[in-house]
């Protein structure tokens, strides 16, 4: 493949790894006398600070870390200039975009998954995301931008800190490293006023791959607008490309660097903030959680820190607490709230423990879900309600965003039950906050955006998508119905949502478009998938027993027989997710029947979950 040759980003790789080793020595030694500036965890000898790691983690890392040197003192890496820069263009680079998330393979030895986050590609997609920065941030040369980093507990993480710090500080940005830390964190660092901590910083870098297998990793980007949205994730992997080749061109040292590298105990400051607005919301009582008994499930992912640092400051009992330590392999389960042996694995805590409620994250906690006392499950639709249900107390007749896959019976909890407004917009986290956002830019006020999925933003934290706050918001009610003599632990939370209705059946069937089929003669899957989705549409319109929803933004949605599916496009792979609804198992094989009769005639789609779904049982 032709590598990709062009414009190669200003002020990239200005000074000497020596110069860099002296000036982050002296700067260190300063700042780490400052609050919250302190040594992370070293990482020596390939092994992860802050956990236990197994023979196979060992393995996977091994490969990557035999240059890297003691964290303290030394950032450039000598011994990565042996590292192969294998030829890649830009299309390559494309491929890493998700949505608005970059993702990849950042460790071997899964078969038919070559490593495409190689160092060197993650040094040229942090220099260009800088690159990017100084564009828009049109700061003049006499400030110095700040980049924050941080990590979840993937086994790849400080490989991959350490290229996108090289990658930044040779752009002549200085980085600041957050070790441990939670997407929403990082977002929050930007707006952070805080000077003592290098706060706010300009631009933020979560690496996360969610709750994708241990061999991923990925990065989330931020400035004080949001995340960075699709637009802006595709201009900045077309200059890593243009980067990168350069590195074929000139060679790759991964040791030449220009500002300054500092570390950075930012999570302190975040969750002091969570644990301040409970109190706040319970009247400024010091421990508001005296004696209730909350059991968190971190799944081995970045989110352990909130039963020590969140739950036990307000006085709940966090014992019974599980999967709090980070570890890269997920060895329990998937750090997953919309994943059933997830789910079953917090409820089964709670009930055990007898507690009174039960909290689990996914990996970089912009996601969670709650579970009551009786083992009820607040998660999907269930979890929508109850939040709108509060946010509704607090906003009467707000409009609450969320995402397409939402049942009938939340939008007419929401409307009927709760005096709001439903607008079931599109699947994506991104999508639904960009949209709660848009809505209030013209007049119609949207307090809430969330997603089945367990994505939610509250415009009262600045649209960020954060599963640790929206906890605190399930815990500030627990606090002040306690405040006010209630004293019946969770039920507060489970009256909330009584009077939304359930379907008995509620499934989502993927359906997989063959990339490589004959069939798709060349066109993209989207092309593909979109004609799938018109040739539905078409042939819904003259059954009787189906209408469309009048209102719809993705996909094909229709409502018949008590219930109703919805056929759409996934945001990022070559699926065609099927959500059915139902409420009874023969009304959603009827449903299902339907979907499957107008899909036939595409042979490039892999309907068999759909066929085993409609089997006879
Ligand atoms: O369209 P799908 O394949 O169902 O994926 C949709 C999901 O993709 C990502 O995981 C986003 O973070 C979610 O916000 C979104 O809901």
């Amino acid at each position: 493949m032709a590598a990709m040759s062009g414009k190669i980003v200003q002020n990239v790789f200005i000074a000497q790894c020596y110069q860099q080793n002296r000036q982050f020595g002296t700067q260190y030694q300063r700042d780490s006398r400052a609050p919250y500036l302190r040594t992370l965890p070293p990482f020596r000898g390939g092994k992860l600070a802050w956990t236990g790691i197994s023979s196979m983690q060992m393995r996977n890392l091994s490969k990557y870390q035999s240059g890297f040197v003691n964290r303290g003192t030394v950032y450039c890496n000598a011994a990565s200039s042996a590292t192969a820069v294998p030829s890649l263009d830009k299309a390559d680079f494309l491929k890493l975009q998700n949505g608005s998330d970059i993702r990849g393979v950042a460790v071997a030895g899964v078969e038919g998954e070559p490593v495409s986050l190689t160092e060197p590609v993650t040094e040229a997609i942090a220099a260009a995301f800088a690159a990017w920065l100084l564009d828009k941030k049109k700061v003049d040369a006499s400030r110095r931008l700040k980049v924050s980093i941080g990590y979840d507990s993937r086994i790849s993480a400080q490989m991959l800190q350490d290229a996108v710090s090289r990658g930044i500080a040779g752009a002549g940005l200085d980085v600041v490293q957050y070790g441990l830390a939670s997407t929403p964190a990082m977002f929050n660092s930007t707006l952070t006023e805080y000077k003592a901590i290098l706060c706010p910083v300009d631009g933020a870098i979560m690496i996360t791959a969610s709750h994708l297998p241990y061999n991923r990793n990925g990065f989330k980007f931020f400035t004080n607008a949001g995340g960075l949205g699709k637009a802006d994730i595709k201009d900045i992997l077309e200059r890593a490309a243009d980067i990168y080749s350069n590195f074929l061109t000139e060679g790759y040292s991964g040791k030449k660097a220009s500002a300054s590298v500092q570390k950075v105990d930012y999570m302190a400051v975040y969750t002091s903030d969570l644990v301040k607005a409970v109190r706040k919301a319970a009247g400024n009582i010091e421990k508001p959680l005296e004696g209730f008994h909350i059991i968190v499930d971190a799944g081995n992912g970045a989110g352990g820190f909130f039963a020590a640092k969140v739950l036990e400051p307000l006085g709940a009992i966090t014992s019974g607490s599980q999967f709090l330590e980070p570890d890269g392999m997920f060895p329990n389960h998937i750090p997953n709230p919309e994943d059933k042996v997830a789910m079953k694995a917090i409820t089964q805590a709670v009930l055990d423990n007898k507690a009174d409620l039960g909290i689990i994250f996914d990996t970089d906690v912009d996601r969670s879900a709650a579970v009551d006392s009786t083992g009820r499950e607040f998660n999907r639709n269930r979890l929508i309600a109850l939040v709108s249900a509060i946010v509704l107390e607090e906003h009467p007749g707000t409009t609450i965003v969320t995402d397409s896959v939402t049942s009938d019976g939340l939008t007419s909890f929401i409307e009927k039950k709760l005096g709001g407004k439903h607008h079931r917009f599109k699947r994506g986290y991104k999508n639904v906050i960009d949209e709660a956002m848009r809505l209030n830019s013209v007049g119609e006020e949207s307090y809430l955006a969330i997603e089945t999925s367990g994505h939610g933003a509250l415009k009262e934290n600045h649209w960020l998508d954060d599963g640790a706050y929206l906890m605190v918001k399930l815990l500030n009610k627990l606090a002040s119905a306690r405040a006010s003599g209630r004293d019946d632990g969770s039920k507060v939370l489970t009256d909330l949502v009584e009077g939304l209705e359930e379907p008995a059946i509620a499934v989502e069937l993927r359906l997989k478009i063959n990339n490589s089929h004959p069939d798709l003669k060349g066109g993209s899957f989207r092309d593909y998938g979109e004609a799938v989705l018109k040739h539905l549409e078409d042939s819904i319109a003259s059954d009787p027993k189906l209408q469309k929803a009048p209102v719809n933004y993705e996909g094909v949605r229709v409502s018949g027989l008590g219930g109703w599916f919805l056929l759409r496009l996934s945001l990022h792979d070559p699926v065609l997710p099927l959500n059915i609804e139902a409420p009874s198992r023969e009304d959603a094989v009827k449903l299902g029947l339907e979907v499957a009769a107008a899909v036939k005639k595409f042979p490039a789609l892999d309907t068999s979950a759909l066929d085993k779904f409609v089997q006879p049982q």
